[in-house]
């Protein structure tokens, strides 16, 4: 079911120190900012040969990282983004097999403007996945 590595992402505690990492230390082709208000977060894409990194920063009053930075105030790795063919089809199946679809289990539209869903991270080995159809 699943495919593609889409996106790694890491929360970081400053975004534009984080995006000079990636661009001026690591050399990385790095994307401007966008705001995602619809998932509370601020990304910056990192470019890759085979992969993307996701920035992720806090955007508005409830956003869903705040709590994952302030345990890991130093910023951490935050999700992993595989990718799926459909994804209705991949999350009945998922939670057919018992695991958690977050939110209310409807499809938000994601940073690059496919239906993206959350899987809760104790069902997946600690790790938050996110399913992308693309
Ligand atoms: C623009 C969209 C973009 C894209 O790629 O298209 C995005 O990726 S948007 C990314 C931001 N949105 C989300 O992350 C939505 C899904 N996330 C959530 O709903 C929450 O973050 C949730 C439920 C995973 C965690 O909520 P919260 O931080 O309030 O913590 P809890 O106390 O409820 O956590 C329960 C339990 O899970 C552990 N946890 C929390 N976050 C993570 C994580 N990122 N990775 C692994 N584990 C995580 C937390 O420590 C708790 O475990 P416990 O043992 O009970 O302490
Ligand atoms: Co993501």
């Amino acid at each position: 079911m699943i495919g593609r590595l889409n996106h790694i992402a890491i929360a970081v505690p400053d975004l534009e120190a984080a995006t000079k990492t990636y661009a001026s230390t690591l050399g990385a082709k790095v994307n401007p900012p966008q705001d995602e208000p619809d998932h509370g977060v601020t990304v910056v894409f990192v470019e890759l040969p085979n992969t993307k990194v996701e920035l992720l920063y806090p955007l508005g009053e409830n956003s869903p990282i705040a709590g994952f930075l302030e345990k890991n105030p130093a910023g951490g790795i935050h999700h992993i983004c595989y990718e799926v063919d459909d994804i209705i089809e991949a999350r009945d199946k998922l939670k057919a097999e018992g695991a958690r679809v977050l939110g209310n289990g409807e499809p938000k539209i994601g940073a690059h403007g496919n239906p993206v869903l959350f899987l809760h991270p104790k069902d997946f080995n600690g790790a938050l996945v996110e399913l992308e159809q693309a």
